[in-house]
């Protein structure tokens, strides 16, 4: 059908007047519900009082309401924005709109008014193409702002309609285009409405097992990992909600940068992080050079700190002497020897074999002081009384010490990284001269994210001392025993003066089972509870950026997960750190060997064709057998380079960086730079810095690291040659750094450009003046 554009636009406002309607509608019921979950948690919050039970009972309520009401509060903006209209749909359904949860009409038997995006039946939206249209007729995209819709995107899946002159490029290409349009506000944005179909087979890919999504820059690699995330929590609701997803990224930047992504599809229950923050009670800050972290990150280091512990368990060479109420006890060389091998034979961690050590030395102790007092004098009781003080003697406590001490993981490392010696005896062969150099620091220095996953390595070699914890967990419990065993007086005494024949509290809860309950009623969610618990193993883990793990990340990681049930998103083209992957193959082998299956994405929505073709020149360099993904549009306008003095930097970067903020108007600038410069940039655009929406510093001055997974709307890059010249995996880090730009790149070049950047249309400059127009 051919329509004038005045007809077009009459009937398009026709459209959009309707669906505002079928909006208006929907709030309507949104903000019932959210009146019917306010009111029920306030009356919940104002009940005091009750059984025990009762009170257990408003707990779990408590908890439940205020989800709900998160739940609902994050769906405000872009409540619904699909609809798909079916062909003779025999369940007599022809309309299905599609939005961030699910709403019924409570009035009518539960009519679906509102299809959550998870949900089987919204698939289509995401899936249907006129060539396999699944029942679908007409799939609408609905853009809303605020509570207003702006505008109706229609596409008919229908080859013949189509061949009438419409257009069937991605799925919903206007709303598409417009979402990738939108100025960046520094953070990251849900694509809930404009999942590709490449993209939807990765997010509702099935729970078990290693999932690698391999992917350039821009092709929606972050956006798809995190939509999986709740995903999975729709569907496997309760296996997840208590073991719990753990997301990680690879610094707080990213993790702020999309830290809103979840929360605004209704799902607070993930816990977001480092691999640095995931040893608690460790806050890992201190900075490190790459070389060391790179060294710390070697699959060598098990070995290392195997050998480090080991050597803490030492024997006497070849006699230690003791003083126990004034007489010289003797350990010797071969009785400390027998206790050590049978220890470690236990094959239990340092601290929990310390038992078996101490025992033996203790009883050869025991047997020494009998025999000076006369062993025929004494009865099994006084040998044991012997025993006891012997093992609260301080030199005893001492030698032992000596001998096998009890030791944390913070202390073993710590002492290892600023003693020459105990390094070198752990290290061995293993490490250069200059490594082992790289690895020693002060005493005093703060741990670095590096140490994280040694520090873990060690928890699992030294185990617990859990001495202290148990004693700990029994006076707890006792205390809890005891509290119940009040309630459960309070409530027999009142019980009293009930009927005698009534069944009381006490016949169906006892003591115990009460304070078991008071445990679970902790209303801290899973990820919270993870949060504190080394030890905890989650749900499902997805690692962002998963190609920047060292081979000790990812033992970590794995600890955290022995289900195997993960996503791991990246790109091996990007690798910055020197000791991240080269291979998915190569970094998850060790694991799961070939038990993992690869899915691939190909289409980059952020970068635009123009400065694609110039980052793909760097990709060439990395790999030439690599393909850069295929930009989803392009700007009309070609990324400028310019070639200047060193002296005009500052300068022409004020310059350059002012004219970015203006054109951007009010979208995010980055300066990219080595990681040298960064300091000195900053105090060079300190006056010309404001904040983002999201709160970061516009223009940022960061590092390629830095700028790793996040975007702008202009970037410009410093001194590219020095990023390329600057570490062994310089051309990835260019290429990540050529890749960050949405709308426009500039190129300054301090020094001689490399090869691979100098392609037909430059006009190389001298000394700031401009040298190439866009
Ligand atoms: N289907 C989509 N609809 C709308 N926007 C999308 C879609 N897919 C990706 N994007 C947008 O493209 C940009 C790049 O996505 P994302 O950061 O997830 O890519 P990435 O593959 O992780 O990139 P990198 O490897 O460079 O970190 C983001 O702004 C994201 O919102």
């Amino acid at each position: 059908m051919s329509v004038s554009p005045q007809h077009r636009e009459s009937e398009g406002d026709t459209e959009v007047a309707a669906e505002q309607r079928y909006l208006t509608v929907l709030y309507r019921h949104l903000d019932a519900e959210r009146e019917l979950a306010t009111r029920r948690l306030h009356e919940t919050l104002s009940q005091t009082g009750g059984t025990p039970q009762a009170r257990t009972e408003r707990d779990v309520a408590t908890t439940t309401f205020s989800d709900r009401l998160a739940q609902l509060n994050s769906v405000e903006q872009g409540l619904c924005f699909g609809r798909l209209d079916f062909h003779d749909d025999p369940a007599g359904e022809e309309t299905a709109y599609i939005g961030r949860l699910g709403l019924f009409d409570t009035e009518d038997d539960y009519r679906p008014l509102l299809v959550d995006w998870r949900a089987p039946v919204a698939r289509p939206f995401y899936l249907a193409t006129a060539a396999s249209p699944d029942g679908v007729r007409r799939r609408r995209h609905i853009r809303s702002l605020s509570r207003r819709v702006t505008a109706v995107d229609d596409e008919i899946l229908d080859l013949r309609e189509a061949d009438q002159g419409q257009d069937l490029g991605l799925a919903g290409e206007a709303a598409l285009l417009a979402a990738l349009e939108r100025r960046r506000t520094g953070e990251m944005s849900d694509i809930v409405a404009t999942i590709q179909a490449e993209q939807d087979g990765i997010i509702r890919a099935s729970l078990p097992g290693v999932l690698v999504v391999q992917g350039g820059p821009g092709t929606g690699k972050t956006a798809v990992a995190l939509h999986r995330a709740a995903y999975l929590l729709y569907t496997h609701r309760r296996q997840l909600t208590t073991r719990g997803v753990l997301v990680v990224g690879p610094n707080d930047t990213f993790l702020r940068y999309i830290g809103q992504v979840l929360p605004s599809l209704g799902e607070t229950g993930v816990l977001l992080a480092t691999v640095g923050e995931l040893y608690p009670g460790v806050r890992a800050n201190g900075l490190e050079l790459p070389r060391p972290a790179e060294v710390k990150g070697r699959i060598a280091m098990v070995e290392v700190l195997a050998d480090a512990v080991r050597d803490r368990q030492r024997v006497p060479e070849p006699v230690v002497e003791i003083e126990v109420e004034r007489e010289i006890l003797r350990l010797d060389r071969k009785t400390c020897t027998e206790a050590r091998t049978r220890a470690r034979r236990s094959r239990r961690p340092h601290n929990q074999a310390r038992r078996l050590f101490v025992d033996d030395v203790l009883d050869a102790l025991t047997r020494q002081t009998a025999r000076r007092l006369g062993e025929d004098l004494l009865d099994p009781r006084d040998l044991d009384d012997i025993r006891a003080e012997l093992a609260a003697d301080e030199n005893v406590a001492a030698a032992l010490h000596e001998l096998w001490p009890l030791i944390g993981p913070e202390r073993l490392l710590g002492e290892l990284l600023s003693d020459e010696s105990l390094l070198r005896t752990a290290a061995g062969v293993r490490f250069t001269e200059p490594e082992l150099a790289g690895l020693l620091r002060d005493p005093r220095a703060p741990f670095t994210p590096a140490d994280v996953p040694l520090l873990d390595e060690l928890a699992e070699l030294l185990g617990e001392d859990d001495t202290e914890s148990r004693a700990e967990a029994v006076r707890r419990e006792r205390e809890e025993r005891a509290y119940a065993e009040g309630v459960l007086d309070v409530m027999e005494q009142d019980e009293e003066i009930i009927d005698e024949e009534v069944l009381r509290v006490g016949d169906v809860l006892d003591a115990e089972l009460l304070a078991e309950r008071q445990q679970r009623r902790s209303d801290l969610t899973a990820a919270q509870r993870a949060a504190r618990d080394r030890t905890w193993t989650f749900g499902h883990v997805i690692v962002d950026e998963a190609q920047e793990l060292s081979e000790m990340d990812w033992r970590l990681l794995m600890r955290r997960c022995p289900s195997r049930s993960m996503t791991l998103v990246g790109d091996v083209a990007q690798t910055g750190a020197e000791g991240g992957a080269s291979s998915w193959a190569g970094a998850l082998g060790p694991y799961v060997a070939d038990r993992w299956r690869l899915r691939e994405l190909t289409v980059n929505y952020r970068t635009p064709a123009e400065i694609m073709e110039l980052a793909g020149q760097a990709l060439a360099e990395v790999d030439p057998a690599l393909d850069a993904p295929t930009s989803v549009r392009s700007t009309g306008l070609a990324p400028v380079q310019r070639d200047l003095a060193m002296a005009a930097l500052p300068t022409v970067l004020r310059e350059v960086a002012a004219a970015e903020v203006g054109a951007v108007g009010g979208g995010t600038v980055a300066v990219v730079c080595p990681q040298g410069m960064c300091r000195e940039l900053r105090g060079t655009l300190a006056d010309a810095t404001t904040r983002s929406e999201a709160g970061e510093p516009n223009p940022a001055v960061l590092d390629v690291a830095g700028v790793k997974g996040l975007e702008f709307d202009s970037v410009v890059l410093v001194a590219p040659g020095e990023i390329v010249d600057g570490s062994p995996r310089g051309w990835n880090d260019l290429y990540v750094a050529l890749t960050r730009a949405t709308q426009r790149l500039t190129v300054l070049h301090t020094g001689p450009r490399p090869p691979a950047l100098s392609g037909p249309g430059d006009r190389p400059g001298q000394d700031g003046s401009a040298a190439a127009s866009r």
